[in-house]
């Protein structure tokens, strides 16, 4: 008897058409929750508070929208078409064209709780205009490391999210709001990002994986059959092969590796892939060390500008020339 009731009462409130029930009963709201919301449990807390049971409706379809209900929700606008079909999480991969830097937005859809990493100065409206479209709460704004090819943009961030917290690890140098250390975790809503210290590139640098989803986001340590440079900023080839082999590669085989560059259009490899096909860590530590040695790259051009930035976080009252 349930399910015409339950499908009964989607197709009106999808069809926009107005909530004329005269009464709703626990039994609707729960079960009305149950079909459109990621989460059982919060829609039948928020069902409790939304609808009064044996109490009248009689609500148009913008009535509904300003009641901002978190788990009814009307037309597209509902948590599991954020997500996507049959996921309980929220993650989205941005590119910054410019510097070929990528930004991570990940969030667990039913606190509502995210992060974002490595966020670019410029593109910050971009990103926060995203979190606000899917309802969401930064939690936290992160840097895998003291960038020096562009502005970080948890500076901005914290200006336009009083609440989001920026984080670096303690031993990059930077200031920052949170300044975390080798195993420190990251909570956002039922998930972690765990603090893996990957030094080499940078010392600060670090890996943050996130195990519930067998991901992790690898900054400039670990790029897609590549890896970030080693000639400034305490760079360490063997440092960053040791970095590597030992806190990456250990990682299951199947987790997804999510660099902060790619300058060849990849997004995304595994540590399978890397372990077996990394051009540069598969070698000898010497052999590694060598080519590390010769790559002959030319400085990153914003260096001048980026690096005094980020040893702030971001946090300035006009950005660097
Ligand atoms: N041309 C870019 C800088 C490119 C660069 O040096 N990338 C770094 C990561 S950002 S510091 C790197 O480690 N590259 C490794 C490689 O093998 O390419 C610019 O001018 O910004």
């Amino acid at each position: 008897m349930a399910v015409p009731l339950v499908k009964t009462s989607v197709s009106v409130l999808r069809s926009g058409s107005f909530l004329r029930s005269a009464t709703i009963s626990h039994f609707v709201a729960r079960s009305l929750c149950a079909v459109t919301c990621p989460s059982n449990t919060l829609c039948w807390n928020c069902a409790k508070s939304q609808f009064q049971p044996q109490k009248s409706n009689l609500l148009s379809k913008s009535a509904l929208l300003r009641r901002n209900w978190n788990c009814v929700s009307i037309g597209t606008k509902k948590m599991s078409d954020f997500t996507g079909k049959g996921k309980d999480y929220i993650f989205r991969q941005l590119l910054d064209y410019k510097s070929f830097t990528y930004t991570y937005l990940l969030a667990d859809p039913v606190s509502k709780e995210a992060v974002l990493i490595d966020p670019v100065y410029e593109l910050v409206e971009r990103d926060l205009n995203l979190v606000k479209a899917l309802g969401l709460d930064l939690k936290f704004a992160i840097n895998t490391h003291v960038h020096a090819d562009h502005i970080t943009g948890t500076g901005d961030i914290k200006k336009r999210v009083p609440s989001c917290k920026s984080v670096i690890t303690e031993v990059s140098g930077a200031s920052a709001d949170v300044k975390t250390k080798d195993g420190t975790k990251l909570e956002f809503g039922k998930f972690s990002l765990e603090v893996a210290r990957t030094p080499g590139h940078t010392n600060g640098c670090c890996t943050y994986v996130w195990r519930e989803k067998g991901m992790a986001f690898t900054g400039d340590t670990l790029l897609i059959r590549g890896c970030g440079r080693t000639d400034f900023q305490e760079g360490d080839a063997a440092t960053l092969y040791e970095s590597v082999h030992t806190k990456i590669f250990t990682l299951p085989p199947d987790f997804s590796l999510y660099p902060a560059h790619d300058y060849t259009g990849q997004t995304v490899t595994t540590v399978a892939e890397e372990k077996a096909f990394n051009p540069r860590l598969t070698k000898s530590k010497e052999a590694f060390v060598e080519i590390m040695g010769n790559l002959n790259l030319p400085y990153p051009k914003q260096i001048d500008r980026a690096l005094p930035a980020n040893l702030v976080c971001g946090v300035f009252d006009e950005p660097p020339k």
